[in-house]
């Protein structure tokens, strides 16, 4: 059978209920994805020896271009020990080989005929990229060349994991097109998956989605990509994760408050109090100063129904989950949304859980200006596969 020409990937963003920031330090969070907003990346096979990334929901209106050549193969260890299967082992982080893509990424815009800035988020977003590339390259299977388009419903540094779901799409991706996973057969949702001995493929995209994390986060705990991968709700400690169904089954209110925040400087901020104070369990995050007026504004709109909210994700701004009481009618949820509405901040209801990574392969003919210009990627495409 000849090798597909090209696959849609997609993935879910996620909300954390309890948890975040501490765990990044051992302690337990509970996180479901949200399946009604992902990620979905098309990559197209071409044999021109290139490499092609489409970033337009980072305000890149051109392509970013790399020679394959140009790539530092010598940095990466032997591709079949670093993809085995059955290895159970976290895959070591390769500081010499994102050091070595920094002027590479820069590189990307030789190409274009206009001079276009790439900016902090567009560098990282385009190391991740060709760091999973590298690693993953492979030449008895590879593609030739590849152009890669991304695509999301997610808002960027909000809260609702926008970085592991282009994370777990692109590990997806090159995982499938350089040789290392076969496309799933099911067309059936992964959500039941039990996550006890992980089976391989999804390990293995869990695993390379995780080292994506790192060139994105530096040190991230690895639940975004864990959720972003395997869907549901699961609760997380220390990359150890099991289904908690029941949380599947609650409402809740997601309200983007539009601020954007300055996530490493947050995080970096969070990281230095939790090092002074190891015995805090679950700080309030307001108290490490991970927390932001809007955030409180939302929260005092919601309190006057009686309603509890919090921010999820990093904070610094984001988003804000509110659990939706099962009494509450749906005439006081317009009220409130109106409420939110009126100072600038867009809020929809939400339930966790839903399918983990999904994909479609070639033999579904996808136009790239239909996926591109498509509203609601997820149900224009009914054959979705999961990996099971
Ligand atoms: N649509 C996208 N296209 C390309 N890169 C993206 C996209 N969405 C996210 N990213 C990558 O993810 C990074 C944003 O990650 P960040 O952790 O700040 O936000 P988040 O994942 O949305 O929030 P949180 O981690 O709190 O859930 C960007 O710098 C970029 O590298
Ligand atoms: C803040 C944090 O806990 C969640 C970000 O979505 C960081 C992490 O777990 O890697």
């Amino acid at each position: 059978m000849s090798s597909p020409t090209h696959y849609l990937i997609s993935a879910p963003g996620k909300v954390i209920l309890f948890g975040e920031h501490a765990v990044v330090y051992g302690k337990t969070a509970i996180a479901g994805s949200i399946d009604g907003l992902r990620t979905y990346i098309l990559f197209e096979k071409s044999d021109d020896g290139l490499l092609e990334l489409n970033l337009p929901k980072l305000g890149l209106h051109l392509p970013l271009i790399w020679p394959i050549s140009a790539l530092p193969y010598s940095k990466v260890a032997a591709v079949s020990k670093a993809t085995d299967n059955n290895s159970s082992q976290e895959l070591a982080f390769n500081e010499e080989l994102l050091k070595e893509l920094k002027p590479i990424v820069l590189d990307g815009n030789a190409k274009n005929k206009d001079i276009q800035e790439i900016n902090e988020l567009q560098q990282v977003a385009a190391s991740v990229f060709l760091y999973l590339y590298t690693s993953l390259e492979d030449k008895q299977n590879s593609w030739c060349g590849m152009k890669v388009h991304v695509t999301s419903d997610l808002p960027v540094g909000a809260g609702l994991g926008s970085s592991a779901s282009y994370s777990v799409c692109l590990a997806t991706g090159l995982l499938l097109a350089l040789g290392h996973i076969p496309v799933p057969n099911s067309n059936e949702g992964n959500t039941d998956t039990s996550f006890s001995g992980y089976s391989s493929p999804m390990n293995l995209i869990n695993r390379w989605a995780f080292q994506a994390e790192k060139v994105i986060h530096g040190i991230p705990s690895g639940i975004d990509n864990a959720v972003a991968t395997y869907g549901g709700a699961v609760s997380f400690t220390k990359g150890e994760m099991e289904n908690v169904i029941g949380f599947q089954l609650l409402r809740f209110l997601l309200t983007n408050t539009k601020i954007s925040r300055d996530t490493r400087a947050q995080v970096a901020k969070v990281r230095v109090l939790y090092d002074k104070h190891p015995h805090i369990v679950d700080p309030i995050l307001e108290a490490i100063e991970v927390g932001h007026s809007s955030i409180d504004r939302v929260r005092e709109i919601t309190a006057q129904h009686s309603l509890h909210s919090k921010l999820t994700g990093a904070g610094g701004g984001g988003c804000v989950l509110t659990l939706l009481r099962d009494d509450i009618t749906s005439d006081e949820i317009t009220k409130i949304k109106s409420a939110l509405a009126s100072l600038g901040f867009e809020s929809f209801e939400t339930q966790v859980g839903g399918n983990g990574v999904s994909v479609i392969d070639s033999s579904v003919t996808i136009s790239k200006q239909e996926f591109l210009s498509s509203e609601n990627i997820q149900q224009k495409f009914s054959v979705w596969k999961h990996f099971t």
